[in-house]
């Protein structure tokens, strides 16, 4: 272990338990999986959770035994927020178009099934999260245990599954989902207090939560939402994650991979 980098055990308490626990998952999720001397082009999701995988990395290129590794990782951020999360942190930024292949890529989720496959896009970022994840040899899931599914997808996590649209769509796509896939309920994600009218996403899209109730076959859902005009790609990541780690309150931390 780096001399200047925290020990996860020794960590102080945020004083918030659900921030102990994310911060947990994240932590040791760099420390098991980050090859310095291998890996050279991170991705970076987003979300409140790999925020502490971006703050981990910062700690490594403070440590005078690693900051000459990680001071020449490339590191390909998945949104707005993934991109300060990038820079706050001092590490270098580079695009997708620049690097298209990803050594490994570290990102939250909404939820995991006992697959490993994953809703995700609770935060609207989706698209590019899933172009960098897919992109990556290695793709880890860091999150709290709340994530974690007992079963299905759709069964902790009930606000529907997010699915990036073309806003001039929106109404035919509604339509398909409720009259062809039979969704439960269908709805544009509203910016509320923030932003009169539709979230609008990184790449100027809208946003569409579709409720199915829990998911038995989350890949053929993928497929058939994927097959209606103006979707552009959904939240559900299929045979994606290699791994994902769990986090609790109390600091420990469960491992669950393929
Ligand atoms: O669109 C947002 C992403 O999919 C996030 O990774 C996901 O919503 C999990 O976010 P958090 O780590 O804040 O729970």
């Amino acid at each position: 272990m780096a001399a200047s980098v925290p020990r996860i055990d020794g960590l102080e308490s945020l004083g918030n338990p659900l921030e102990d626990a994310k911060r947990a998952a994240a932590y040791r999720a760099v420390d098991e999986n980050l090859k310095f001397d291998e890996h050279k082009i991170v991705g970076i999701g987003s979300g409140s959770t790999v925020v502490y995988v971006a703050e981990r990395i910062g700690q490594y290129l403070q440590d005078s035994e690693y900051s000459d590794l990680v001071s020449k990782f490339v590191c390909i951020p998945t949104g707005f927020q993934s991109r300060n999360l990038i820079l706050d942190n001092k590490l270098q930024l580079g695009s997708i178009e620049q690097y298209p292949r990803i050594d490994i890529a570290f990102d939250g989720a909404d939820e995991v099934d006992e697959h490993l496959q994953l809703i995700k896009g609770g935060g609207a970022c989706l698209f590019q999260e899933k172009l960098v994840s897919t992109s990556a040899k290695t793709f880890i899931i860091v999150a709290d245990s709340r994530k974690k599914s007992p079963k299905h997808l759709g069964k902790n996590w009930r606000q529907g599954v997010p699915i990036e649209i073309v806003p001039s769509a929106y109404v035919r796509v509604k339509n398909d989902l409720l009259e062809q896939l039979h969704a439960d309920k269908v709805d544009i994600r509203q910016g509320g207090s923030a932003k009169a009218g539709p979230v609008v996403t990184d790449n100027s899209n809208f946003i569409i939560d579709a409720d199915f109730g829990e998911i038995k076959d989350p890949r053929k859902l993928h497929t058939d939402i994927k097959l209606l005009v103006g979707v552009v790609e959904t939240g559900l990541f299929i045979d994606n994650a290699s791994k994902a780690y769990f986090g609790n309150s109390d600091g420990t931390v469960e491992l669950v991979t393929k």
